[in-house]
């Protein structure tokens, strides 16, 4: 089911200064900042030969990243984001297996304008799931 690894991501306290980091220090292609309400975040999205590293900066005290930077506020790695080709074939077989799709359960458009969902990190050895119809 799972195909290739989309990106991993990285949730920051401070968006530019990492995207800068990521620049000039660790010598990487860095996209321009998206501001996505719909996901409580700014993303800013580093091109790698092999996958993505997508940076997350909380819009606001609603964001799903906010607790999250609280309990690590110099950032941390928060989920990694695996492509599937048929997203509601994935979601129906992850809650016959008793997997918890997050929110409604119902895929939203992601970063890249494609259908995403999230799995509970308690269900997949304490790491958030992030799947990506391609
Ligand atoms: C930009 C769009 C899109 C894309 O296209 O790429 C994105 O990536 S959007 C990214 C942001 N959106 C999301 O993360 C949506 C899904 N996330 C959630 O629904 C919530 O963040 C959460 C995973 C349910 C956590 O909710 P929260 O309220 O912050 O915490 P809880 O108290 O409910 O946490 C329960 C439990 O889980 C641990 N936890 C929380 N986040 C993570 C994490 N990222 N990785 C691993 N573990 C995590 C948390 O510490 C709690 O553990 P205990 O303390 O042991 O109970
Ligand atoms: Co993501």
């Amino acid at each position: 089911m799972l195909g290739r690894l989309n990106h991993v991501a990285i949730a920051v306290p401070d968006l530019a200064a990492a995207s800068a980091q990521y620049r000039t220090i660790l010598g990487a292609e860095v996209n321009e900042p998206q501001v996505l309400p719909e996901h409580g975040v700014t993303v800013v999205f580093i091109n790698l030969p092999n996958t993505k590293i997508e940076l997350l900066e909380p819009l606001d005290e609603a964001s799903p990243i906010t607790a999250f930077l609280a309990m690590n506020p110099s950032g941390g790695m928060h989920h990694l984001c695996y492509e599937v080709e048929d997203i509601l074939a994935a979601r129906d077989r992850l809650k016959a297996e008793g997997a918890r799709v997050l929110g409604d359960g119902e895929p939203k458009i992601g970063a890249h304008n494609k259908p995403v969902l999230f799995l509970h990190p308690k269900d997949f050895n304490g790491t958030l799931i992030e799947l990506e119809q391609v």
